[in-house]
């Protein structure tokens, strides 16, 4: 009835009592005003009030985590971190509870040994309530990752590594014929085709079989799924409320389905590996999964899950892939623009080998010192994750570089920052392999401040233990391409600038586009 009661202003609207509009409308407008002043409150708690209060950064990101979310979206959060740290400091507060440092010594104390610190929860985005999703890499639980790595171990043991090196110089003895031949395409985008080859080695290394991507396109797609369900996860990461609440596909919608595909596609590629005969059977061969299903628990004696062995599958073949090409295409990349490094590192192999088949893991290898030098330099200018890898301080706090880190406070080392550090490596913006080198009057100290201020691959105890393996296929893969081949930069202009990389926590990237004539005397 209140339709036909006129209101004591006269207006009754579409049969609503005018009263309970206007109760309902201040009800707003109060909970509108109390949020704002809750946001108020908030962000004067977080500049004035919070503990990490006194550490520089600028303001708008010490209140919220939105900013570093868009940054991360943007696709090149790793020089933003170098920036935040050329205006800042060496410590800068780049979220409400988030500090970044770019000096070796908060490294060392952050990822070191005696770290009192652990993974944050950041990484768990995507894995589900049961333990057997996280992988050795999302693991949290310091005990459960050690027992994690364990497993992993064995498939990185020098017996499984020599095991493995026919096949990876197999695969590189490939990616030579690829190059060479200019029936389908005459000059190369080398970024592409060294991830076709780091992804076919990982095929052998994990599944006991090449995925053939160097001499079959079908198989190609997968590529640009893995770097899109590694960003979608940098980006979870960031914002782990996006995530959980399944908002992140309003920003980032082809990422997730794509990200979706990937899992399917190395859940079949999985399957297919367990209906295979086993490794060791066929031909005294042990790849990955024949560890990952021979390993029993040592308290309840199964075997591992069907979960657990898709989550190590994904994480060995995302994470021992694009990382290694990355370092296989920078080196690459800085030799054409060096072409003094280039000279040096071929007239260093063309002395040690006297055929491109001697180019093995082993002492004529070792003494390929330039070799060494040129690999390491490029993974500090081209870090393949050169983002940050976030670690929670735990009860009782954390010493870095003088000062007490809070419990709870989310801290990392910005890779891409502590590379590019000026006090680290003078000029560090140049390609100068020398600096690892003992010469030209170069002391024992300059040399290790250079080795010891810059780690690619993480230390402590979650270091990457894919290093030995990332390695072998840096060296094999650099030193035959250069000793076989007169590589001719079809773009000089790319090497006007640096190499350029993306930040999707691993990294995309493109180039060099080179063409391959075979030096005089060599074949493939
Ligand atoms: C140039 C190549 C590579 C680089 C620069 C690299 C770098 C890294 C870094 C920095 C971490 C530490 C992550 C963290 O602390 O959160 C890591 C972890 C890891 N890497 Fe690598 N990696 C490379 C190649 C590989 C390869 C070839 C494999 C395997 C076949 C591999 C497997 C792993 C695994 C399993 C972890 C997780 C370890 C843990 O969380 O305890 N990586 N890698």
């Amino acid at each position: 009835m209140s339709t036909l009661i006129p209101e004591p202003d006269g207006l009754a609207i579409d049969g609503r009592d005018p009263t309970v509009i206007r109760s309902f409308l201040r009800f707003l407008t109060s909970l509108f005003v109390a949020i704002i002043f809750w946001l108020i409150g908030v962000a004067v708690y977080r500049l004035y009030f919070h503990p990490l209060a006194r550490y520089p950064g600028p303001w708008y990101m010490k209140i919220s985590g939105w900013y570093d979310f868009f940054i991360a979206y943007g696709e090149h959060r790793h020089l933003h971190f170098q920036y935040l740290h050329q205006k800042y400091g060496p410590v800068v507060r780049y979220g409400p509870n988030e500090l970044a440092y770019n000096t070796p010594s908060a490294f060392q104390a952050i990822y070191g040994f005696k770290a009192n610190v652990q993974k944050g929860h950041a990484v768990t985005v995507g894995v589900t309530s049961d333990p057997d999703s996280r992988s050795t890499f999302s693991e949290t639980d310091k005990q459960r990752a050690m027992k994690k790595r364990r497993v992993l171990s064995q498939g990185f043991s020098e017996s499984a590594l020599s095991s493995a090196e026919s096949f990876m110089i197999s695969q590189i003895e490939t990616l030579c014929k690829q190059l060479a031949n200019t029936s389908t395409e005459k000059v190369k985008d080398l970024s592409l085709w060294l991830n076709y080859l780091a992804y076919d080695i990982m095929g052998e290394v994990v599944f006991g079989r090449s995925f053939d991507m160097l001499t079959d396109p079908s198989l190609r797609y997968v590529l640009s799924l893995i770097d899109a369900s590694v960003f979608c996860t940098l980006l979870a990461r960031v914002m782990p409320l996006l995530y959980k609440t399944g908002l992140i596909a309003f920003f980032v919608p082809k990422v997730l389905t794509m990200r979706k595909q990937f899992i399917k596609y190395v859940n079949s590629t999985v399957e297919q590996r367990l209906q295979q005969v086993p490794a060791s059977d066929k031909e005294d061969r042990k790849d990955f999964f024949y560890y990952l299903l021979n390993t029993r628990d040592s308290e309840t004696g199964k075997p591992l899950s069907r979960t657990a062995l898709l989550t190590e599958g994904l994480l060995l073949v995302t994470g021992g892939s694009d990382t290694t090409s990355t370092g296989m295409a920078a080196t690459i990349f800085y030799l054409l623009k060096y072409p003094r490094c280039l000279e040096r590192l071929y007239e260093e192999l063309s002395r040690t080998f006297d055929h491109v088949d001697e180019i093995r893991t082993g002492r004529k290898l070792k003494t390929c010192l330039y070799l060494r030098a040129c690999v390491q330099e490029a993974l500090r200018m081209a870090p393949p994750g050169p983002g940050i890898l976030p670690r929670i301080v735990l009860e009782g706090g954390q010493l870095i570089d003088g000062a007490v880190i809070p419990a709870g406070t989310q801290v990392g080392g910005a890779f891409w920052a502590l590379a590019y550090n000026a006090d680290t490596y003078p000029e560090p913006e140049v390609f100068r392999p020398e600096r690892y080198l003992m010469e030209d009057g170069r002391t024992e100290e300059e040399v290790d401040k250079s080795k010891g201020g810059y780690w690619a691959f993480s230390t402590g105890p979650r270091k990457c233990p894919g290093m030995k393996m990332a390695y072998q296929e840096l060296y094999l893969t650099v030193a035959r391409l250069v000793y076989l081949f007169e590589m001719t930069p079809e773009k000089p202009e790319e090497l006007e600038e640096n190499f350029k990389l993306l930040d999707h926590f691993n990294v995309k990237k493109k180039g060099p586009f080179v063409s391959f004539n075979l030096r005089e005397g060599q074949t493939v």
